[in-house]
């Protein structure tokens, strides 16, 4: 059964919802800041600092960001904030006191992934390789001569290790990404645990590995929110920037009680 919803069918967010016994799952490049050209030009400005900071107050901690960047990207980016973290789309997470978690990696494949995307991006210059440890992510936003030769390489990688990879598009994008690699589960993992639990989930997120968490909110009757033009989602209410997303957020946080 085909569970997609065409983008102009989604629902616009009602302006206002109860929101403090919301479990709030925030991804961030394209949802919480815009894109930029290299994935180090992004910084985390000011209004997204003092936003952030009040709903982990309000929602008293139900707030993570997910990720597809590194863990540890994530820490810097967000620091001080003592944040619910999680990277490489959950396979990483940090508790919101400093507690690091990690799924395990089994796979053999890292070492030449890394070492075949290394000489790749060195012999296509503007490429940007990213080694993620469980996801390996080839960006050709600055290159789109070589965005077929980026295809062609990780289509060829993906089916030599298709037994522990799948490959997905990203914004100008390709990525190798271990089974552990999952938003969905990353937020059932939360779910099941403090204090997340017994909230109404909602996530907001603009890309395609955000799609593996929009089914799992709905079936705990929440809110999936994908942000931006999308030829397909199986998100139910829809945003349409980065500047809707922190304005609605915004009116959100003046709604609740301090
Ligand atoms: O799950 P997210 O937090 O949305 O992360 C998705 C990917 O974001 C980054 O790449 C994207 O943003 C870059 C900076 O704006 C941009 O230059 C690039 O073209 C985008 O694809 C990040 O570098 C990836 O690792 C994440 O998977």
């Amino acid at each position: 059964m085909n569970t997609e919803t065409d983008i102009g069918m989604q629902t616009p967010l009602p302006s206002v919802l109860a929101f403090s016994n919301i479990a709030l799952f925030l991804d961030f490049d394209g949802t919480l800041v815009s894109i930029a050209s290299h994935p180090d030009a992004v910084t985390l400005p000011p209004r997204q600092r003092r936003l952030l900071s009040t709903l982990q107050t309000r929602l008293k901690g139900a707030l993570a960001i997910i990720s597809g960047r590194r863990l540890a990207d994530m820490e810097r980016l967000t620091a001080p904030l003592p944040l619910t973290l999680m990277g490489c789309h959950g396979a990483q997470w940090r508790d919101s006191d400093g507690t690091r978690h990690a799924e395990r990696l089994e796979s053999e494949a890292t070492v030449h992934l890394g070492a075949a995307l290394t000489e790749f991006s060195q012999r296509h210059p503007g490429t940007v390789f990213e080694d993620k440890t469980y996801a390996f992510a080839l960006h050709y936003r600055q290159a789109p001569q070589y965005e077929r030769a980026c295809r062609d390489t990780m289509t060829r990688l993906w089916q030599a290790h298709r037994d522990a990879y799948q490959l997905t598009e990203g914004k100008c994008l390709l990525e190798l990404r271990h089974h552990a690699c999952h938003k969905g589960r990353a937020v059932q993992r939360l779910l099941d645990t403090p204090p997340f639990r017994l909230r109404t989930p909602m996530f907001i997120g603009d890309d395609r590995t955000d799609e593996d968490a929009f089914p799992v909110v709905n079936a705990h009757g929440g809110f999936s929110v994908r942000v931006g033009e999308a030829a397909q989602s199986q998100a139910t209410y829809r945003l349409d920037s980065v500047e809707e997303v922190l304005s609605w957020l915004e009116r959100q946080t003046r709604s609740m009680s301090r």
